[in-house]
């Protein structure tokens, strides 16, 4: 009964279809086709609409091929006839995403080469929501969540987690138990575990509890490194000479950041051959990798082009990384010029936690669910598992009482919800 009521509903659906594609209708069309994905019947009907909409192809360009992997019932759009349906339980309630529902179409590749030619196949993100994403959390998390959550968000595919910072415990209380954490994670395999060090101290503490890589953070601009770690920039790299050194005896590659490399709290606007100049240095005392931090998310395309131009002039790009905050929602936008001038490394944290501790203002990271959307979208391969780190992301949030900071995983477990009452 009820399937005979659906079946006549879709043919009457086919018939509305036909009527104003042959009036020409298109945008129409273009538009209930999105919608009207919910098509039942056999294969031969399925093909019969197939055929209407090849002929469709023929008149116009590729906005009309979209249509027709549209009209498929394996079609990326259509979450209801998508083969490879998994549920993911949040504190929302249970959803259903489908593996392709947020993959690129296949002919999205050509245009891509046209138009975004030096964008990298594959680009491996850092994540930094255990380390940066809860440094600025007032209320002390328990150990055992952090680890949780480095676990969830390694079982994601995530290459790199930074799992915590060895720093004074004065200046950042939420990570004091940064021994703890790393004896706790160590022994993941698969990933890497890098944890900040500011100093012989933080790094001989990180290596005794089992640390196999370390990053140091020096910054672009003068006020900011004497706020941040209570010295000048010389006076920092004199420090990082001596981590470094440390770290080629002990065989830890060693990862370079540098804050604030479009605008300071304190200073405003930073000249990107300051940036170019504290990059040279971190490379030089033998960082493997650079990651340039916007700190308090101002930067825009145009002020991140002149300053990864001026940086790639004296780092390679392939040692290079972007850090980028997204306190005026522009991490996406900066972070997509990046890739197009040849950046593969991009650092973010799940559900946009974050912020900097002495960047009054700073909101969150971008947000690592917003970034692999993106990439996905784009066809760019990064090994995350979108559906695992939703997972990740949904138990953070739910630990610190918040919704999530990622417009993808608000908008994924939203469309998912009402896909499933239909
Ligand atoms: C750099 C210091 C240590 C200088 O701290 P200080 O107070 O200037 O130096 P100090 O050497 O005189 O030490 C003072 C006390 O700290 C202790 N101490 C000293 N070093 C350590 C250590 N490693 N681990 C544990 N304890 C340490 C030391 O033993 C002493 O203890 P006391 O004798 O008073 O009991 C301090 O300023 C500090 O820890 N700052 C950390 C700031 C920080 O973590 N900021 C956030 C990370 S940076 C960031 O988020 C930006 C980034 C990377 O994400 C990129 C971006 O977003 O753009």
């Amino acid at each position: 009964m009820l399937a005979s009521k659906v079946i006549k509903k879709t043919l009457r659906w086919r018939l509305n279809f036909q009527k104003r594609f042959d009036e020409g209708g298109f945008s129409t069309l273009k538009r209930r086709s999105f919608y009207g994905t919910t098509s039942f019947g056999s294969e031969a009907d399925n093909s019969s609409s197939l055929i209407n909409l090849s002929k469709v192809s023929k008149d116009i360009d590729g906005g009309t091929f979209l249509l027709r992997r549209q009209m498929r019932r394996d079609s990326p759009c259509n979450p209801l006839f998508n083969q490879d349906h998994r549920v993911v339980r949040t504190n929302i309630g249970s959803f259903s995403l489908s593996n392709r529902y947020y993959s690129s179409h296949g002919h999205l590749k050509d245009i891509k080469d046209k138009y975004l030619g030096s964008v990298p196949e594959v680009v491996k993100i850092v994540e930094v929501g255990p380390r940066d994403g809860l440094q600025n959390e007032k209320t002390i998390i328990p150990t055992e969540v952090k680890v949780e959550l480095i676990k969830l968000l390694v079982s994601s595919g995530l290459p790199v987690v930074e799992a915590t910072s060895f720093v004074s415990p004065k200046w950042v209380p939420q990570l004091a138990d940064g021994k703890d954490v790393i004896e706790a994670v160590r022994n993941l395999t698969g990933v890497r575990l890098p944890v900040l060090t500011p100093n012989l101290k933080g790094f001989e503490a990180a290596v005794a509890a089992g640390a196999k890589e370390v990053a140091i953070f020096a910054a672009a601009s003068e006020s900011f490194s004497r706020s941040n770690i209570n010295c000048s920039i010389e006076d920092s790299l004199v420090r990082y000479r001596d981590v470094a050194l440390a770290a080629r005896k002990h065989s830890i590659p060693v990862r370079g950041y540098i804050s604030c490399v479009v605008g300071c709290p304190i200073e405003g606007a930073v000249s990107p051959s300051k940036v170019a100049y504290v990059a040279k240095e971190l490379l030089d005392m033998g960082c493997f990798e650079i990651s340039l931090g916007d700190t308090i998310g101002v930067g825009t395309p145009g002020t991140v082009i002149p300053m990864l131009d001026a940086v790639t002039q004296v780092v390679p790009l392939e040692r290079l990384a972007v850090h980028f905050h997204d306190t005026y929602g522009q991490a996406l936008s900066n972070i997509l010029v990046s890739l197009q001038m040849g950046i593969s490394t991009v650092d973010s944290s799940v559900s946009g936690l974050g912020g900097c501790p002495y960047a009054k203002g700073a909101s969150g990271n971008v947000a690592t669910e917003d970034v692999v959307y993106m990439l996905s979208g784009l066809g760019v391969k990064t090994n995350v598992d979108l559906r695992k780190l939703l997972l990740a992301g949904d138990f953070i949030c739910k630990h610190l009482g918040r919704p999530s900071g990622s417009k993808a995983a608000i908008a994924l477990t939203r469309t998912t919800a009402a896909a499933s009452k239909l």
